[in-house]
């Protein structure tokens, strides 16, 4: 590995044959690394040490640094970036480290993915992208780590993205591993894309790049509170396509945090998606009988459940929240506190609840790979393993919905996941043991289009612009 000389900065002395200044004793020098850089590390380090969500910590932290405008725009690109990108630049770092990259200390690690991630995915100039992460690992690390992060950096800079992913694929015949790699995604999630969709040629791609690229932020307008025309009036937005109270916020647009909507409490947010399919369970056709009683059987944190509360009090119903953690089920008594809920701590599988409820929504715990684009770093972090856990309690919550619906009542079952082991898996065999029909849910998405053959619909990135949320739509015989 060669290391080459850069200009000297920041009271670095030159090579040119003075004597080095004396190394200087005492505290450490305040950082000199710009305030960005420093924040996107400081995240993915929380990411790599705490199991920290990066869409949690980072608003988080720029708010105690102040950072703001240009800076915070910076920050937030390359720290959401590279905890997406981390498979892809660790594939490319392994190449310009010459031992394995595991054994690299994990903060200095984190340097070099992120700059690895300015280098192949940014227009940051090579030297400013170099120099900028080499001062990073100098404060975490010391010179002569620095030294070595400048030569694997400088060795990245050989090649651009492209040219590195086709020397990366040129090892790999497997057509499956190459999308994944060129996506960024695990092998087994484009696997998992890839079933739902019925296709691992352009379609998947085109799933998978959507996957990859930053969302905008989507708002629900409270109904019955203000319309969405109003909202992206107010907010700036744009009335969303296919949901009736949904806003989409233009990209990077202002900090939500300080957003008078929010804070009034008339909008919260919520993905386009999931917006649908509680609108879904609201309108899905019952069999005679009242429709009154409501039941929310996950319902931490509430999103949906505003919709569901918001409805039922246009409608005359109520609403039933029932949700297992404590602190979640406090976050829907908050969200909800003006609208006819009534919140349950207790275990969905055997709330203890009197049966005969009209509507049943049940937004089972899942994978949530559907929702990776909002959560950067998780893509990494799930293991295939996690599913077969989640389905077993996935059809333990549908079960017990098709024991507290009446007959000719409606049970929803929504993830926030296109696997099919959580999807279709869960729901054919759980409705027909709870002596249910499955109906066809595209009816109740007026004007979404590309909804496929029903009767589920799995709305997708790519095609709806959201999150892939899974919605099946039953009723008991
Ligand atoms: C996908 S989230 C629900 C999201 C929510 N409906 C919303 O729109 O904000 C699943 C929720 O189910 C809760 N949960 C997990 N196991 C449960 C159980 N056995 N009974 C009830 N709730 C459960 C989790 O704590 C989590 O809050």
């Amino acid at each position: 590995m060669t290391g080459e000389r850069r200009a000297p900065r920041h009271g670095q002395r030159g090579q040119g044959g003075r004597r080095p200044a004396p190394r200087k004793q005492g505290p450490r020098k305040p950082p000199v690394t710009d305030p960005a850089r420093r924040a996107a590390l400081d995240v993915l380090r929380a990411v790599t040490d705490r199991d920290a969500y990066a869409n949690l910590v980072l608003p988080e932290l720029l708010r105690q640094r102040r950072i703001t405008g240009r800076d915070a725009a910076l920050a937030t690109e390359l720290t959401y970036g590279t905890a997406r990108a981390a498979g892809l630049l660790d594939a490319v770092l392994g190449r310009c480290v010459d031992r394995p990259l595991d054994t690299v200390d994990t903060p200095v690690r984190d340097a070099l993915r992120l700059g690895a991630y300015q280098l192949l995915r940014t227009r940051i100039p090579t030297h400013a992208a170099v120099a900028s992460t080499v001062d990073l690992v100098r404060e975490e690390a010391g010179s002569r780590v620095a030294g070595f992060a400048n030569a694997v950096l400088r060795r990245v800079s050989e090649k651009d993205e492209r040219q590195w992913l086709d020397e990366l694929e040129a090892d790999t015949a497997d057509p499956l591993a190459r999308i994944a790699l060129r996506t960024s995604h695990p092998r087994w999630i484009a696997r998992a894309f890839a079933e739902a969709l019925g296709d691992s040629g352009d379609e998947l791609r085109a799933a998978l790049e959507a996957d990859d690229a930053r969302p905008a932020v989507h708002l629900l307008a409270k109904p019955g509170v203000v319309s969405a025309d109003e909202l992206a009036a107010i907010t700036g937005g744009d009335v969303a396509p296919y949901s009736p109270y949904g806003v989409h916020l233009p990209p990077g647009g202002g900090d939500l945090a300080e957003s008078e909507a929010l804070a009034e409490g008339i909008a919260t947010v919520q993905d386009e998606g999931s917006q649908l399919v509680a609108v879904a369970a609201t309108s899905a056709p019952l069999t005679d009988g009242p429709d009154e009683r409501w039941l929310d059987l996950c319902a931490g944190p509430g999103g949906k459940t505003v919709v569901l509360g918001s409805l039922a009090q246009v409608s005359g119903a109520t609403v039933d929240a029932v949700e297992v953690a404590e602190h979640r089920a406090r976050l829907v008594r908050e969200v909800t506190d003006d609208l006819p809920v009534t919140v349950h701590v207790a275990d969905g599988r055997d709330p203890g609840l009197d049966p005969g409820y009209d509507r049943i929504l049940v937004d089972a715990p899942c994978s949530g790979l559907g929702a990776l684009r909002r959560r950067p770093e998780a893509r990494w972090r799930k293991q295939p393993g996690d599913i077969a856990e989640l389905t077993r309690l996935q059809g333990e919550l549908l079960a017990s919905a098709y024991r507290l619906v009446r007959p000719g009542g409606v049970v929803t079952y929504v993830v926030c996941s296109p696997h099919l082991a959580e999807t279709e898996g869960i729901v054919v065999e759980a409705a027909r043991r709870g002596g249910a029909e499955i109906l066809d849910a595209r009816p109740l998405f007026p004007d979404v289009p590309d909804l496929g053959d029903g009767p589920f619909v799995q709305l997708w990135p790519h095609r709806h612009g959201t999150d892939a949320m899974f919605c099946a739509v039953t009723r008991k015989r």
